[in-house]
């Protein structure tokens, strides 16, 4: 391993990651442990330069006060606390030390070098994947997204042609999405690929199904069923790779802080498909995977790719998903983020798209009555997802997608802007 690193206690407290981040933003590696790291677990890990014990609200869990062993105290690494009033460090603070507190910790008392950057850490992954892997093969879902775009571009710098990548385009792709991940990681970057076209068996399950959970529970299910009939197809696969990020982990729960959500993935597989896992980016921040994505050779687009649900389209297809419709909604959307693009709105809006509700309104086209879908603009800003507000977008550049949908997608006859903020509205329609 190449980078210092300072480990953070988790006694409590809810802004752990407020100071992983702060740490790596002034370029030392940090990494979140439980309380009860055990001497010999913390001495297990590489270039510890310094430890901080950091307390908070959560800290009485089953009615008892959580403490750090005392043996760490003893250990020669230098230590500060942070809101943790039983602490024996010499060095205590009551709130999060400002950046130039934190340097001298970081700098002066541990002599940490600034050295966490993304070469360095692709260099340390690439050797822990090859140590880890062997002559072995991996396995990944590469669904186009980032993360798991991000895992097969370090897995193909790692192990090459030891990768095998399945995409399933389960025909609620966007507009060339998979022709796309075809494009960068089969023709640019020679990987193993490959590329499943199950469209008619994805559309054929759902035909005629309304309800949103039956929807995304098929959908979820067939993607689990496909992706298993590949790897059962392939001989000598002893890793699966994940995009697992650090998020996930965080968000699955520490000792003191609630399981927010179980982090999942390609979660599901039968239990006689046993594979060891190789999760390179789990130390990774979102915006960390992103970067780590762009030093890896990923095009932008794919890299600064907005938030797309697992179901696809297939949850904006409102109701019972219909061919025609779908392929409505597809296009449309290609033309909403196509302006969207060329106006710049494409890197401040935190997640646009077009959904289309299973109706057909009165219009008038080729000077005679017709029937036509709605389509249904969303545009979102957002921090966390949990509340979220409107993009105000201006009304010349509403009117010219409004102009350019009914004109090229003649199935469409009405386009409307949705104005709900979350609450009371969700994000996605269904
Ligand atoms: N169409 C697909 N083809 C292949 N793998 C897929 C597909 N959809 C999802 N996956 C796999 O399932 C994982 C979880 O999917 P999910 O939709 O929750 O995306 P995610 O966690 O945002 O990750 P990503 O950014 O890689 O899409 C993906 O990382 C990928 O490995």
């Amino acid at each position: 391993m190449k980078q210092d690193m300072i480990v953070i206690l988790d006694l409590g407290s809810t802004e752990n990651t407020v100071i992983a981040r702060q740490i790596r933003d002034l370029g030392v590696y940090s990494e979140i442990h439980p309380h009860d790291i055990t001497v010999e677990e913390l001495q297990a890990l590489d270039n510890v330069k310094g430890i901080i014990l950091n307390g908070g609200e959560n800290r009485v869990v089953d009615g008892q006060e959580v403490q750090v062993r005392d043996e760490l105290y003893g250990l020669s690494y230098p230590m500060i606390s942070i809101d943790y009033p039983q602490s024996k460090c010499e060095a205590q603070y009551q709130e999060l030390p400002d950046d130039a507190a934190m340097k001298t910790f970081l700098f002066e008392t541990c002599k940490a070098e600034a050295n966490w950057n993304m070469k360095n850490f692709i260099e340390d992954q690439v050797e822990l994947i090859r140590k880890q892997v062997g002559d072995k093969k991996v396995l990944l879902a590469l669904s186009g997204g980032v993360d798991s775009s991000v895992v097969a571009a370090m897995l193909i710098k790692a192990i090459g042609q030891q990768l095998v990548c399945v995409h399933v385009n389960h025909g609620l792709m966007r507009k060339n999405e998979s022709e796309g991940v075809v494009k960068v990681f089969r023709d640019e970057l020679h990987a193993n690929l490959i590329y499943v076209d199950a469209t008619e068996r994805f559309l054929g399950k759902l035909d005629g199904v309304a309800d949103p959970e039956e929807k995304r529970k098929i959908i979820g299910g067939e993607f689990i069923r496909v992706f298993e009939e590949e790897a059962r197809k392939l001989e000598g696969i002893d890793f699966l790779g994940q995009g697992t990020i650090y998020p996930d982990i965080i968000e699955s729960g520490t000792k003191t802080a609630k399981c927010v959500k179980s982090h999942h993935n390609v979660g599901g597989l039968p239990e006689d498909l046993q594979f060891e896992l190789v999760e390179p980016l789990k130390q990774l921040f979102k915006d960390e995977v992103r970067a780590c994505g762009i030093e890896l050779g990923l095009p932008a687009e794919m890299v600064y790719r907005q938030p797309f649900p697992g179901p696809g389209l297939g949850v904006r297809c409102l109701g019972a998903i219909t061919r025609d419709r779908l392929e409505a909604l597809r296009e449309a959307d290609a033309i909403l983020r196509d302006e969207f693009a060329k106006s710049g709105l494409d890197k401040t809006v935190w997640q646009y798209f077009v959904a289309i509700p299973d109706f057909k309104a009165v219009g008038v086209r080729d000077n005679a009555r017709s029937m036509g879908y709605m389509a249904v603009i969303r545009a979102v800003n957002t921090i966390d997802a949990m509340t979220a507000t409107i993009e105000r977008i201006d009304y010349d550049l509403l009117e010219r997608i409004a102009d350019r949908i009914t004109a090229e997608v003649t199935s469409i006859n009405r386009v409307v802007y949705e104005i709900t903020k979350k609450p009371v509205a969700t994000i996605e329609f269904e």
